[in-house]
């Protein structure tokens, strides 16, 4: 069996939870509070700046050219791509990026940072590969239950589409690679970091739904 394989299969109950939660109940069946909608594309703007950091950190550590495009490519990806559609968000929902990082976003994004810069170039992958994974699985989820005339639907078709099903199928690959190459002990560690990151995705949804604010 394929590493990434076994790491969803040690993670299908994170996974579950997440489909499960009101937030994406509510985005697929298009009922979603738009104050909370709003809530999370705004942290997800501060999430993806540095996600495109971390990936940039990925490839500077890269030991090939080749991986370093890779990342530079999904680093672009993250910037550029995600940007637009929170812009289109920003229009539809009439509202502008502000304030700081929720304190789920700030430990995500820490944790993504503090990974690719300071651990191995595996480990580094697999704390970024839930992010890929997960979206697409929740895209593809949603796109299969949810309603007409969704106001959601830009975000359902960006996920669920084959352009974001290559990158993934990419992110995955590249993952399996490292891992046939690393030691046990450095595969485990690899599953420490990819268990942390599904579970940070499930609680960046958990807290936008909360729209969590700072209690200090
Ligand atoms: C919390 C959170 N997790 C994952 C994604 C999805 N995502 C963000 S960057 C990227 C890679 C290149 O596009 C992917 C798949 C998101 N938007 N927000």
């Amino acid at each position: 069996m394929k590493f990434t394989q076994t790491l969803w299969e040690e993670n299908t109950a994170t996974y579950e939870q997440i489909v499960a939660l009101p937030f994406n109940q509510e985005l697929t069946n298009g009922t979603l509070d738009t104050n909370k909608f709003k809530f999370y594309v705004n942290q997800d703007a501060h999430y993806l700046a540095e996600y495109g950091r971390a990936l940039s950190i990925m490839a500077a550590k890269s030991p090939d050219t080749k991986l370093v495009l890779d990342f530079i490519k999904f680093a672009e990806g993250a910037i550029v791509t995600e940007q637009l559609l929170h812009g289109s968000y920003f229009e539809q929902f009439d509202f502008e990026l502000s304030g700081s990082k929720s304190p789920t976003c700030l430990n995500y994004t820490n944790f993504l940072l503090a990974t690719c810069s300071l651990k191995s170039l595996e480990e580094g992958m697999a704390a970024l590969l839930p992010c890929f994974w997960i979206y697409r699985e929740v895209g593809l989820h949603i796109l299969g239950n949810t309603a007409k005339d969704n106001p959601f639907q830009a975000w359902i078709d960006t996920y669920s589409g084959e352009e974001f099903a290559d990158a993934v199928e990419k992110a995955i690959a590249i993952t399996d690679k490292l891992a046939e190459e690393a030691s046990p002990t450095l595969r485990a560690k690899m599953k420490e970091a990819f268990t942390m990151s599904c579970k940070m995705e499930y609680l960046f949804w958990e807290s936008a739904y909360r729209q969590e604010a700072w209690v200090i």
